[in-house]
C-alpha cells in the first residue's frame, strides 16, 4: 500500500507548523464529514461496488487487437486520466517499442488540444487503417473534442474507412451529439455513468478502454481502488491518510497557504500530478459556498518534477512567499536499475557517485529537498509508492478523489460542479459563430471594449 509521511507538516519539525492536537481537534467531526461525502455514495465510489464496468470494457478486447494505434480524443477529465495511466503503467518509450515488445497491444496517443501543430504531428504519422479513435466527452459537445473528432472523421472518410469500425464514443447515456451520431451510424459506444463527473471518471470506461488497449491490468486498478475506498473512508485520523492530508491542506489554506505543489520524483508518475491538478483546481476553486455566500476559495495546484525542478523552482519554494504546501511523490523500486560506473575515481568531486544507483541518487535528492524545505519552515509531506503497478495507481486515484471530496466538505463548497468554465465555453461558441450565442457575444464584447494594445 501507499505510505504517507506527514512529519514535516507539524510543528515538531516546523516552527510555524500544525500541532497534532490541532489536527485531532479539527478531526473531531470527521464522522459527519465522511457521512456527508458518502450519502449518497458518490458515483466514483459506487462504480467500484461490482465488476460491471470492467466486464463491459473487457468485451472489447478482441476488437481492440485489430489496431496498432489507439487515439484518445478528449480534453480535461476526458484525457488527463488516460494520459496518467498510460505514462505511469507502461514504459515511457511504449509507443516506440516494437509490436512484439508491446505484446501486440496498441500504441496510445492523446489528442487533447486543438493546436494544429500537435494534431497534425500525431495524425500525420499514423496508418489510419490500423487506428481506432476513442472520442470521449461527458457533455458530448466540447469544442476541442468535437473539432478533433471532425478532423479524424474527415481523414477516415477520405480513405473510405468505415466510421463504425474506426470510432468508439464514450459519452453520457443520453445527452450530447455523440450519442445521436452513434445511434445513427451504428458506432460502438461506452457510457459515462450519470453520477460520475469528468474529473472523477478515470476508473469508468473513460480511462479503462485506452488502458485495456495498451495491456494495463484494469482489474488490478479496481483492486487498488477498492482497497483505497476501505482505507480512505476510515473514520480515524490515525489510520486514514486521505483524511489527514485533507485536514492538513485545509488547515494550511486557512493560514494563507494557497498553493499546493505536487512533485513526483519519477517521470512515470509525473502525469498523475497533471490529473491531480484538474481534480483539485476544478473541484475546490469556487466563488460560492453551499449557502450561496461569496467565498472565492480554493488552492492553486502546481506540478513540479524532481529532480529537474530543484534547479528551477525550489529556490522559490524555500525562500519565496510562504504560501505553499508541497507533496512529494517518492518511488521506492523503479524496476530499472542503472548504476553509475567507476570512472574518474581519482576525482574527489565525482568519486562519491561511483557505484551509486540513479534511483538512490534521486531519492537522496528528494530527502535533501524535503529536509531543506522543512528547515525553512515550508510544510511538506511525502507519499511513497513501493513500486508502480495498477494496484498502487488505483489506490492513489481513489485516495485523491476521496481527499478532494473531504476538502470540499471542509470548505463547505460543492466539489462536483465547475460553473466557472461555462462562460469561457459559451464565448468560444459565440466567437466561432455558433447560432444562439449572438447576444452573449455582443454583451461581453461591449463590456470589454476598452483596449491597451502595443
Ligand atoms: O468530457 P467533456 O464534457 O467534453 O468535458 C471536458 C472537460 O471540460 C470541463 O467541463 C471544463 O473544463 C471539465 O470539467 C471536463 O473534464
Amino acid at each position: 500500500m501507499l505510505k504517507y509521511d506527514f512529519s514535516f507538516a507539524f510543528k515538531e519539525t516546523l516552527e510555524s507548523g500544525l500541532s497534532f492536537d490541532e489536527l485531532l481537534e479539527m478531526g473531531k467531526n470527521t464522522s459527519t464529514i465522511l457521512e456527508r461525502i458518502n450519502s449518497p455514495e458518490p458515483g466514483f465510489l459506487r462504480i467500484l461496488s461490482n465488476d460491471s464496468i470492467l466486464d463491459e470494457v473487457k468485451t472489447l478486447e478482441d476488437w481492440l487487437e485489430n489496431f496498432e494505434n489507439f487515439v484518445v480524443i478528449g480534453i480535461g477529465g476526458s484525457a488527463l486520466g488516460n494520459q496518467a495511466l498510460h505514462s505511469s503503467l507502461n514504459p515511457l518509450n511504449w509507443n516506440n517499442l516494437s509490436r512484439e515488445k508491446r505484446m501486440k497491444k496498441a500504441r496510445i496517443f492523446v489528442l487533447d488540444n486543438v493546436d494544429p501543430d500537435m494534431v497534425s504531428s500525431i495524425l500525420g504519422e499514423l496508418d489510419l487503417k490500423t487506428t481506432v479513435f476513442n472520442v470521449i466527452s461527458k457533455s458530448g459537445m466540447t469544442a476541442e473534442c468535437m473539432s478533433n473528432y471532425l478532423i479524424a472523421r474527415g481523414l477516415l472518410d477520405k480513405l473510405g474507412l468505415p466510421a463504425s469500425e474506426h470510432f468508439i464514443f464514450t459519452t453520457d447515456s443520453e445527452k450530447g451529439v455523440l450519442r445521436e451520431i452513434a445511434d445513427r451510424e451504428k458506432i460502438r459506444t461506452l457510457t459515462i455513468p450519470d453520477d460520475v463527473g469528468g474529473r472523477f471518471s478515470v476508473l469508468t470506461p473513460v480511462g479503462l478502454l485506452s488502458a485495456l488497449a495498451e495491456g494495463i491490468d484494469i482489474y488490478g486498478l479496481y483492486e487498488g481502488a477498492r482497497f483505497g475506498r476501505e482505507r480512505y473512508l476510515r473514520d480515524n485520523v490515525k489510520s486514514n491518510p486521505a483524511l489527514v492530508n485533507a485536514l492538513i491542506h485545509y488547515a494550511y489554506m486557512k493560514k494563507g497557504y494557497n498553493i499546493s505543489v505536487m512533485m513526483p520524483y519519477s517521470n512515470r508518475l509525473y502525469t498523475l500530478a497533471d490529473w491531480y491538478r484538474q481534480l483539485w483546481a476544478e473541484s475546490l476553486g469556487k466563488k460560492f459556498d453551499l449557502n450561496g455566500r461569496i467565498v472565492h476559495t480554493g488552492q492553486t495546484p502546481i506540478k513540479a518534477l524532481g529532480a529537474i525542478d530543484q534547479h528551477s523552482q525550489v529556490q522559490l519554494y524555500n525562500e519565496g512567499p510562504k504560501d505553499k504546501v508541497i507533496t512529494f511523490i517518492k518511488l521506492e523500486d523503479f524496476g530499472n536499475q542503472l548504476t553509475v560506473p567507476f570512472i574518474h575515481s581519482d576525482v574527489e568531486a565525482l568519486s562519491y557517485l561511483n557505484g551509486v544507483e540513479l534511483a538512490e541518487l534521486l531519492n537522496a535528492e528528494l530527502r535533501g529537498t524535503s529536509i531543506a524545505l522543512a528547515s525553512n519552515g515550508i510544510p511538506n509531506l511525502t507519499i511513497t509508492f513501493p513500486q508502480i503497478d495498477a494496484f498502487h495507481v488505483g489506490e492513489f486515484i481513489v485516495s485523491y478523489e476521496i481527499q478532494t471530496a473531504i476538502a470540499g466538505t471542509l470548505l463547505r463548497i460543492n466539489p462536483y460542479d465547475q460553473p466557472g468554465v461555462e462562460l469561457g465555453k459559451k464565448l468560444t461558441y459565440a466567437f466561432m459563430g455558433r447560432r444562439g450565442y449572438e447576444e452573449i457575444r455582443d454583451r461581453y464584447e461591449e463590456k470589454t471594449s476598452w483596449r491597451f494594445e502595443l
